[in-house]
């Protein structure tokens, strides 16, 4: 299959610092892609870029042939790292607000999300914990039939034993053909579920490939390479 992002020499400036320096990266349609650094690595700027709330200020970046614009937005479901919603809303409401706003919003899959998540329509979100809330706004975004599926940050709320669950969501709820791109510091956790991983540091890229081939490759878990890598 194609490369569903082409990444060519993208740089990000905020005002003396560089966030992103000339980057250069593409991710294949069907593949679940983990970006892995440690605090200020560019994670954040670069999925930013991708969805449109920053400008960069060098390089291109095409999802599916086109610039990030209008279209690319139709097809990204974005997950941010805090949550999206408002707080008078009930469950209910937040997904009305999905439904008029997404027209590939599959309302089935959402309610079948939200039943394996044990939250119940009529829950208004202000009463949600953390861990709730991010189980609600990854169902809305994986409810999406979208081509690329950007997660920042998915689980960091959520207790260990609901992890393994929501990992599980995750996998077996994005449209076969769809990419992922998903931000963690949780890499032991998260590392079954990657096909690449690309590792961030200072802006520009210090490793990246098959997740099993550098396993193979190097006899350590990807949860082991990266502590190696930036040295924690
Ligand atoms: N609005 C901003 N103004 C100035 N500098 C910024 C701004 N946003 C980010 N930066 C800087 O850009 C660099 C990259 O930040 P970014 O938020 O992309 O990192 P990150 O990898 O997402 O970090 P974290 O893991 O902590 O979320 C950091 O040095 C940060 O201080």
């Amino acid at each position: 299959m194609g490369n569903l992002v082409e990444i060519k020499g993208l740089s990000k400036n905020y005002l003396n610092k560089k966030a992103l320096n000339n980057l250069s990266l593409d991710i294949e349609s069907g593949k679940v892609v983990g970006i892995l650094g440690p605090n200020g690595s560019g994670k954040t700027t670069l999925i930013k870029i991708l969805t449109g709330l920053l400008r960069q200020s060098k390089g291109e970046v095409l999802i599916d042939g086109h610039n990030v614009g209008v279209y690319t937005k139709s097809i990204v479901s974005y997950l941010p790292d805090r949550n999206f919603l408002y707080n008078w809303m009930a469950i209910e409401d937040a997904f009305e607000f999905y439904k008029d706003f997404y027209s590939d919003f599959d309302e089935k899959r959402g309610e079948e999300l939200l039943h394996f998540m044990k939250l119940e329509k009529n829950m208004k979100i202000n009463s949600l914990s953390k861990g709730m809330n991010e189980k609600l706004n990854l169902t809305l975004v994986l409810s999406r039939r979208a081509k690329l599926y950007i997660l920042d940050e998915p689980i960091a709320g959520v207790d260990p034993v609901a992890r393994d669950k929501i990992l599980d969501a995750i996998i077996n709820n994005y449209n076969e053909g769809s990419s992922m791109l998903i931000t963690t510091h949780l890499v032991r956790d998260m590392e079954n579920l990657f096909d690449d991983v690309v590792f961030l540091r200072e802006g520009e890229i210090a490793l990246k490939g098959n997740a099993e081939a550098l396993r193979e490759e190097k006899g350590k878990s990807i949860d082991e390479i990266y502590k190696e890598v930036f040295g924690e």
